[in-house]
């Protein structure tokens, strides 16, 4: 497959590695230098484009890929405020997208076993949640992509809670999601679930990249042929 990349960053280099493994092409590796390029690219010369690059860009590069007819795997986080805008171009010129605040089969493991907790654990009030996730120090959003798909979990089951906030609370009616940023942190998200008694945690703990740019390069093989909006759920059928 020929694969352009879109951000050459700690995650576009550890997809370059996996694809070129695989005996895929790269046939692009866009920096912000670069980013001008991307517009000149068309579905003759790319069979997927990989997006990995910053939240302020991410929307810019999805919209491109679009206009271009390039199917477009983006792991961006902190656009999602964008999406509406995105569908309606996706619908408009039957654009092929796939996004996941994760991409690691792991998390997405994790996301189906939140949701059944949540289910169970909502009968039981004497029990306070609250999500934390810890990051490196260079991540420019927060809360994690990933903490906000767990909370959503989490919300979608506790009628009584009615939004989110970034640090902890006591208030019944909110979710805390606690962030934190520490050295080289790769990526680790807890939940916590806590009584007078007794506390139990889901934790998932990233050990390395090569979890989410493995989970991207099959969304990007998945992807081609496809028209519409999709996401890991699609891809793996949880
Ligand atoms: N969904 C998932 O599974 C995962 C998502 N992420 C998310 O992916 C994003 C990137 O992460 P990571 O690779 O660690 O970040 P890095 O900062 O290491 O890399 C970002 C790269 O994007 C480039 N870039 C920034 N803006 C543009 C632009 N407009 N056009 C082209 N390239 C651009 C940067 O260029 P330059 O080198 O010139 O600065 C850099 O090469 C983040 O939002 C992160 O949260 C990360 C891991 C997993
Ligand atoms: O910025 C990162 O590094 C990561 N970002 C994603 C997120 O915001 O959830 C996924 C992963 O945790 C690593």
């Amino acid at each position: 497959m020929r694969i352009l990349l879109i951000g050459y960053g700690k995650m576009g280099q550890t997809i370059e590695r996996l694809a070129l493994a695989k005996g895929h092409e790269i046939v692009g590796a866009l920096t912000v230098e670069e980013a001008g390029r991307l517009a000149s690219f068309t579905s003759d010369q790319v069979d997927v484009a990989i997006e990995f690059t910053s939240p302020h860009a991410a929307l810019g590069n999805i919209l491109t890929c679009i206009k271009n007819k390039i199917p477009v795997v983006v792991g961006t986080t902190g656009w999602l405020q964008h999406l509406p805008q995105i569908e309606e171009k996706c619908q408009e010129l039957q654009g092929t997208l796939f996004y996941a605040s994760n991409f690691s089969v792991g998390v997405n493991l994790f996301f189906h076993f939140n949701e059944y907790v949540a289910q169970k654990m909502q009968q039981y009030p004497e029990y306070g949640v609250q999500v934390k996730e810890i990051h490196h120090v260079h991540k420019l959003d927060k809360p994690s992509g990933t903490a906000l798909s767990i909370a959503d979990g989490i919300l979608k089951h506790f009628p009584q809670k009615q939004g989110w906030v970034n640090e902890v609370t006591v208030a019944p009616e909110l979710l805390g999601v606690i962030s934190e940023r520490e050295g080289e942190v790769v990526g680790t998200h807890i939940v916590q679930y806590t009584s007078e008694n007794d506390t139990f945690e889901l934790h998932h703990i990233a050990h390395s990249r090569e979890g989410f740019a493995s989970g991207a390069l099959l969304a990007a093989e998945w992807l081609p042929g496809r028209t519409g909006i999709f996401g890991m759920n699609d891809l793996l059928q949880l």
